[in-house]
């Protein structure tokens, strides 16, 4: 209340009279509740850039963040030199978890995870890189994609996604649109429109993981563009049914078992192809369909077991096919011992740790060993195809 005051005998030179007291207090008073507006706008504004940068992309995940409360502390990267892979591998070699080997882990590993769990992963659909690049957020344009993650359905094509969305040149999208298989009727510039804008020099990225498995997407990506690049993340395919149908059990708890599903009879090892669990492992018959239409040196694929454990390596590649800088190496992850997988380390603009949510990394249902052996036999002429047309010995057998 003083300053006011102080400013008024300044400029007056004397002592003000009472209405020009209370005058004064009235100035100081809307001047106070202005500044206080200002603050309160400013505030308001921070969490509803973040809302604005989504633009009209789809509602998405990630669009709550400024609802969301702030997630818990970070537990801290293992000790030492934490993020280095050497670390990675050794301790999944000590047996924290070996992806790809055992189908089961233990479930104090999964409850502990929960926290991680309810941390979303990514940014959204617009938002700012981890490197807190925001160039290309509001300006650019909404392009179709020069790029897909095709599939496979867990195979790790939602590891893929965020973690090459790190690099500066790459604007993806966060949800699925499933333009290529449920919504091909909205038309290209429906699917454009849902594209995050980007600079001529930066790649528009969607994945849809059940393009793969869709006999009409070859013919269709290859109408939007036939120089389209294509990602596909593969896994083991008995790993990966054991893995879907984890999925769809735990939506739907009381399907029949996955032996009844798998085998037409189990006791001849007549397994059941029309199940989609099984037939979506079956990588050579669905990639017959994508060579029709797209060159080999168009396609990339990417192991599902080595994202796990080498997974700067994994991306190195990835960003080597999309003729990217290597900007994503060994320092942008480490292995989270909680989680059981590599997790993005959180980036200097954020404080929001980055490991994938609950849906990716879970316990499996336990399956028979002898069920294993047999899907194994099954699927190995269907993989030993797989592996001379592609060129690269994937290890499943
Ligand atoms: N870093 C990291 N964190 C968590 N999970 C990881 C990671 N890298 C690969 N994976 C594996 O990704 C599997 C899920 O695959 P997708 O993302 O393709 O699933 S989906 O089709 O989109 O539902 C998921 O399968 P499940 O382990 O069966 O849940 C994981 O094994």
């Amino acid at each position: 209340m003083a300053a006011p005051h102080r400013f008024l005998r300044s400029r007056g030179g004397g002592v003000p009279p009472a209405g020009s007291r209370l005058n004064a207090r009235f100035a100081f008073l809307c001047t106070l509740s202005l500044s206080l507006t200002y603050v309160c706008y400013s505030v308001v504004f921070c969490c509803s850039g973040v809302m604005t940068r989504a633009g009209s992309s789809p509602p998405h995940d990630d669009d709550k963040r400024c609802a969301e409360p702030p997630p818990p502390p970070e537990p801290p990267p293992p000790p030492g030199n934490g993020g280095h892979p050497c670390t990675l591998r050794a301790t999944l070699d000590a047996g924290v978890r070996a992806p790809g080997a055992s189908p089961t882990r233990n479930r104090s590993q999964h409850a502990a995870a929960e926290p991680w769990d309810r941390v979303h992963v990514g940014p959204g659909p617009e938002s700012t890189s981890s490197d807190g690049l925001a160039a290309g957020q509001r300006y650019g344009n909404k392009r179709l994609p020069g790029a897909l993650i095709v599939g496979v359905k867990k195979g790790g094509t939602r590891a893929v996604l965020e973690f090459i969305r790190i690099h500066p040149d790459v604007r993806a999208l966060g949800t699925e649109p499933h333009f290529f298989d449920r919504n091909y009727d909205r038309g290209l510039d429906w699917y454009r429109g849902l594209m995050p804008r980007t600079l001529d020099s930066q790649i528009t990225l969607e994945k849809t993981p059940s393009y793969f498995v869709t006999s009409e997407a070859p013919r269709r990506i290859a109408s939007m563009s036939p120089e389209t690049k294509l990602i596909v993340v593969v896994r083991n395919p008995v790993t990966r049914a054991i893995s879907d149908y984890t999925q769809t059990l735990s939506k739907k708890p009381d399907i029949p078992t996955f032996e009844e599903l798998a085998f037409k009879n189990r006791s001849l090892g007549v397994v059941d192809t029309s199940w989609n669990a099984i037939r979506i492992g079956m990588y050579i018959l669905h990639l017959d369909s994508w060579l029709r239409y797209f060159r080999p040196s168009q396609i990339h694929f990417v192991s599902g077991e080595r994202l796990i454990t080498d997974p700067a390596g994994e991306m190195g590649r990835v960003q080597d096919f999309l003729g990217l800088k290597r900007i994503i190496t060994d320092k942008h992850f480490y292995f989270n011992r909680t989680k059981g997988f590599p997790c993005l380390k959180k980036p200097e603009s954020s404080s929001q740790p980055r490991c994938l949510g609950k849906s990716k990394g879970r316990i499996h249902v336990q399956i028979d060993q002898e069920v294993i052996e047999q899907l194994r036999e099954f699927y190995r002429p269907f993989n030993i195809k797989f592996y001379e047309t592609v060129g690269h010995d994937f290890r499943w057998d």
